[in-house]
């Protein structure tokens, strides 16, 4: 499925009460996290953790402040998330992903193609209080703001609405906003010391079961935090499919072209389109070359020259002849999964699996990545490089694992994105994937038009995926449309034999395997480079670490 963007959690929203003084009927006005501005404070009121909204200002009929419970803030809770790190990184040293260190200023982060209680492990969905009462209470601030008010009636308490008066209307309490108070005399000096000292696990937990909700959107995958009491962003949506923001279109199903005719199902031993000459899939796939090479003759000459006028190179099309191509796929036996073939796994290739035009039919052997991830797999909290992810099983070299989902941009839109990033100060993640396989294939695709996936905000499991210098898996172009060179899968596959519990990386550079005395002189170079305080270092550990993440 295909989700439309910003198709959102919005409907349903809890509501905040204008509390009616007879304490029954209620008239409600709706939080809804576009409501409100950012949290300023917490506080914690008869064992109720509370926390001071300060709200868009551009809404008259709101008070400009207010505190509010949890289970009221229940669809708010990214911002009270915000507030928790914020908070929590004023006293604390910051993770792998802090918000404080000097941002990259002219690096860029895009990939290259080619309350948690410390110790718990949490499921998502696996792949088979009571109400606490809203106390919203409406009073006022100061004598100035108070001009105007009625005294509250009893159950009402003072100073938790704020820069507002009172007015009695149908037997509501309606709160009204006072002109000339403004909202940034809050928090006081007394409210950010009494906060201080008020833990937040209401919080921590409320915003970490709103997360293992999330995760049920994405079966078979676990949470686990062993460093700290922290969340993964709330600000985040779990997707199955790309989500095409604007300027971007996908090829529409009348541009996909199966191998319609010559293929069928149970054409081949191990059913599916492995006789790779007429399988049509495979019109761009790799050229088999041993194979042609062991039939000679003019075929093979032909192709020889076509190779050289291409510098070396395998030619992207080959007119008049039809060369064996490569497989993709490697069938398993006795409950062992299909993987990727050596080649594929060393070359890099393009593989093109079969699709929704196609005769051979769902066993088709073409058909791995399309049917999704089969593995279990945790986010976990590293100490130093933010959330990663580890494997629940283990894998075997070529193993599928899944591909990397978010928003498809333009590149002007991605390059907008990292820019406010930069500008923020703050030493922001990156998520961003050029689709930049097929660049030189056409003369209006380069660095500047391809499209970018961005995962920060929308995604799966692989947006928290960490590189590393000497990785366990690699990523590769999968296509399910031989035409489309703009919007592709990138697929994840295990690179070596990875055991049950190790975490899984691969380069954000997609560098080929390099010498050790080649990385040093590298990570010696970069040290010596003026700019390298601007380069975000990388805490991957491997001995042939380059020292930076992005170059
Ligand atoms: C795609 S995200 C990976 C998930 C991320 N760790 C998180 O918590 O959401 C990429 C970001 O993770 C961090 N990261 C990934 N690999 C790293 C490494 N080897 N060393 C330091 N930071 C790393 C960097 O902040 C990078 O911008």
């Amino acid at each position: 499925m295909r989700l439309k963007r910003h198709e959102s959690l919005m409907s349903n929203l809890p509501t905040v009460p204008v509390w009616h003084q007879g304490n029954s009927a209620r008239t409600t006005y709706r939080v809804a996290p576009q409501n409100i501005e950012r949290v300023i404070c917490h506080r914690l009121k008869n064992d109720i953790e509370q926390y001071l909204i300060r709200w868009r200002s551009e809404d008259k009929s709101r008070p400009l402040l207010s505190w509010h419970s949890l289970d009221v803030l229940a669809e708010c809770l990214a911002h009270v998330q915000v507030y928790l790190s914020k908070v929590t990184s004023r006293l604390h040293v910051h993770d792998g992903v802090s918000t404080s260190e000097t941002t990259s200023r002219s690096v860029s982060r895009k990939r290259k193609s080619p309350g948690a209680e410390p110790g718990s492990l949490w499921w998502g969905q696996p792949l088979n209080k009571e109400k606490h009462g809203l106390d919203v209470v409406i009073s006022a601030i100061s004598s100035s703001a108070s001009e105007r008010s009625s005294t509250p009636s009893s159950g009402i308490e003072s100073s938790d609405v704020f820069n507002c008066s009172f007015e009695k209307r149908a037997g509501y309490l309606v709160a009204k906003p006072v002109k000339d108070l403004t909202k940034l005399s809050l928090p006081t000096r007394q409210m950010k010391d009494e906060a201080k000292n008020t833990p937040m696990t209401q919080a921590e937990h409320a915003i970490r079961q709103r997360f293992l909700e999330m995760l049920k959107e994405s079966p078979g995958i676990c949470l686990e935090n062993n460093v700290d009491s922290t969340t993964p962003s709330l600000n985040f949506q779990f997707i199955d499919g790309y989500v095409f923001n604007e300027g971007v279109q996908p090829l529409g199903d009348e541009f996909v072209v199966g191998c319609e005719k010559p293929c069928k199902p149970h054409m081949g031993g191990n059913c599916g389109c492995e006789y790779t000459a007429k399988c049509a899939c495979l019109e761009f796939a790799a050229v088999d070359e041993d194979t042609l090479a062991r039939k000679g003759g003019q075929e093979h000459e032909e192709y020889q020259r076509l190779k050289e006028e291409n510098g070396g190179m395998q030619p992207m099309t080959t007119p008049g002849l039809n060369p064996p191509k490569r497989f993709p796929y490697k069938k398993g036996v006795a409950g062992v999964p299909n993987t990727l073939q050596p080649f594929y796994l060393e070359q890099r290739f393009p593989i093109y699996e079969c699709n929704l035009k196609c005769n051979c039919g769902p066993i088709c052997k073409s058909r791995l990545v399309q049917k999704g991830r089969q593995v279990w797999l945790t986010i976990f909290k590293t100490p130093d490089r933010g959330w990663g992810v580890r494997t629940n099983e283990n894998l075997i070299r070529g193993e599928f694992i899944d591909v990397y989902l978010g928003e498809v941009l333009t590149n002007g839109e991605a390059q907008r994105r990292e820019e406010r990033a930069r500008k923020s100060g703050k030493d922001k993640a990156s998520y961003l994937y050029a689709l930049d396989k097929f660049i030189g294939d056409d003369p209006g695709l380069d660095e500047n038009t391809c499209h970018v996936v961005d995962g920060e905000y929308m995604g799966n499991v692989t947006r928290f995926m960490n590189h590393s210098c000497e990785p366990n898996c690699r990523q590769y172009t999968v296509s399910l449309n031989k035409n489309d060179i703009w919007v592709y899968n990138v697929a994840f596959f295990a690179y070596r034999d990875i055991a049950m519990g190790e975490e899984l990386t691969f380069d954000y550079l997609d560098q080929d395997e390099q010498e050790e005395d080649e990385v040093l002189r590298m990570r010696q170079e970069e040290a010596l480079d003026p700019n390298n305080n601007e380069k975000k270092s990388c805490n991957c550990g491997a001995s042939k670490c380059r020292g930076y993440l992005w170059t």
